[in-house]
This record gives structure tokens, C-alpha cells and sequence, in this order.
């Protein structure tokens, strides 16, 4: 837990948030400024500040994390129509909060390249 990380906070229920999925491991909750008509964030409840930061140990964890993904777009509706993935690493790729999140995006139609 790291006491400055937001999404630390939001994982150990100092912030509330209205859960859309929760295991030991995970949780899920709506991004504050959606991207799209479906924006969902999945984090890890372990503090990693992005994806090069998980290690061997962490293998399991980022499976459960892909796979998690792909069941909350299901139980979002957007198995039919698609949606988009977006894992954002550090400055280039846009990461603006330093804790492991995986952007489950859908609802419309996303455009390519990604800005
Ligand atoms: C910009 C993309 N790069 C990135 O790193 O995304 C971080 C994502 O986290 C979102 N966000 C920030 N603070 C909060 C918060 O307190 N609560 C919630 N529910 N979402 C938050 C923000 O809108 C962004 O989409």
C-alpha cells in the first residue's frame, strides 16, 4: 500500500467507489472521466507502479488481471460489438496515475491509431 497512491486508497476502501467487480486481487470501478460510454478501470490491490514493474511473482496476478478484463467486457455487454483494452506505461504512454490499471473501453466505436 502505497499511502499517496489514489488508486491505493480507492483498493483499501479509504476512497469509496461503487465496486463493478472485487476478488482478493482485483478491483474494478468506473473511470471519474470516461473515455467512452463503457470506461472501467481493473486494478491490481497490490501497488505496482505499471506493467514493468511486476516481476516473476507477479505472473499469476497479470493473468487474472487479462482474463478479469475479459469477463467484466463480457458482464458490460460489450462481447457483441467489441471494446478496447488499454494498459497506459509511463510517460509516453500517457500514464497519468502510478498504479497498474488496465482501461476496459467500449460502447462505441474506437478509433485507430490511438492518439
Ligand atoms: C489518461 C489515461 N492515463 C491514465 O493513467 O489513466 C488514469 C485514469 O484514472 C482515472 N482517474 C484518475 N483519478 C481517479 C479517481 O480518483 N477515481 C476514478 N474512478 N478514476 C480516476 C483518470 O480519469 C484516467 O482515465
Amino acid at each position: 500500500m502505497q499511502t499517496e497512491c489514489i488508486f491505493c486508497k480507492i483498493a483499501a476502501k479509504q476512497i469509496p467507489v461503487e465496486p463493478i467487480y472485487e476478488d482478493e486481487q482485483v478491483i474494478a470501478f468506473k473511470d471519474i472521466n470516461p473515455a467512452a460510454p463503457v470506461h472501467v478501470l481493473l486494478i491490481p490491490k497490490k501497488h505496482l507502479e505499471h506493467l514493468l514493474a511486476a516481476g516473476p511473482e507477479d505472473i499469476g496476478l497479470l493473468g487474472h488481471l487479462t482474463a478479469t478484463a475479459g469477463l467484466l467486457a463480457n458482464q458490460l455487454g460489450l462481447a457483441e460489438d467489441g471494446f478496447r483494452i488499454v494498459v497506459n506505461t509511463k510517460e509516453h504512454g500517457g500514464q497519468t496515475v502510478h498504479h497498474l490499471h488496465y482501461h476496459i473501453l467500449g460502447g462505441r466505436l474506437m478509433k485507430w491509431p490511438p492518439g
